[in-house]
């Protein structure tokens, strides 16, 4: 598939960093660098810290030391996407509502709605309410708020959660597709993503 959009060369560095969560600092002494076009994928066990460092990414959570930082984009404006476990879908719209309920809260120009729920293989149940989709349909159409807005970064806290073998194969090459228009990305997964990109770096994270 393709995403229209093309993005400014970016880099995400980090150099030091390290994560806190409440009174706890995980994650110590991260050194990475993530540049347009390539995906940062983070393993490790459960409570290792894979969410912290993404919340930390996002802005949501100071990092205890060290430093990271995007260059290449106005930081100043909303250039991160992020997609969490909780799957932000309001259940007494329907999906195309959702998605314009999105495309205005974040500003279009991505996919049309349309297109994005095809993407993610929704088309047919576009006029559904979102409360009956099952917990697979439920991820990939927080998956296509993504597609609606273009947006530089992706951080992407286990994105194929929930989906089936066709949905994992589909999230790769939404990822792929993001990663050709320049984007870039950071994801927890537990999962071996089917991505084709060649710029695929890996971080394991300590419990
Ligand atoms: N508010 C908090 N205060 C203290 N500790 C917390 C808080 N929130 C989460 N934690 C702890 O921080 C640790 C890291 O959690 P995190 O969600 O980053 O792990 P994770 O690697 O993403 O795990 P998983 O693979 O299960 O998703 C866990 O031990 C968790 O219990």
């Amino acid at each position: 598939m393709t995403l229209r959009q093309g993005f400014d060369p970016l880099i995400l560095t980090a150099t030091g960093l390290a994560c806190r969560r409440g009174e706890r600092v995980l994650a110590e002494g991260l050194e990475f660098t993530v540049p347009s076009g390539g995906i940062l994928l983070l393993k490790g066990a459960n409570g290792a810290g894979k969410t912290t460092l993404l919340m930390t990414l996002l802005g949501a959570l100071r990092p205890a030391s060290g430093r990271f930082a995007f260059e290449g984009v106005d930081t100043e404006s909303a250039f991160i996407h992020f997609l969490g476990h909780r799957n932000a879908v309001k259940p007494h719209l329907t999906l195309a509502e959702n998605l314009a309920f999105w495309a205005s809260v974040n500003g279009g120009g991505g996919l049309s709605s349309p297109a994005a729920l095809e993407a993610v293989g929704l088309g047919p149940v576009a006029g559904l309410d979102a409360g009956y989709l099952s917990a697979g349909q439920t991820r990939r159409l927080a998956l296509a708020r993504l597609l609606v807005t273009p947006r530089p970064v992706w951080l992407l806290d286990e994105p194929t959660a929930a989906l089936d073998t066709q949905g994992e194969a589909m999230v790769a090459a939404l990822i792929d597709a993001h990663l050709t228009a320049g984007g870039l990305a950071v994801a927890a997964t537990h999962l071996p993503l089917p991505l084709r990109s060649a710029r695929v770096g890996e971080l394991r994270l300590d419990p």
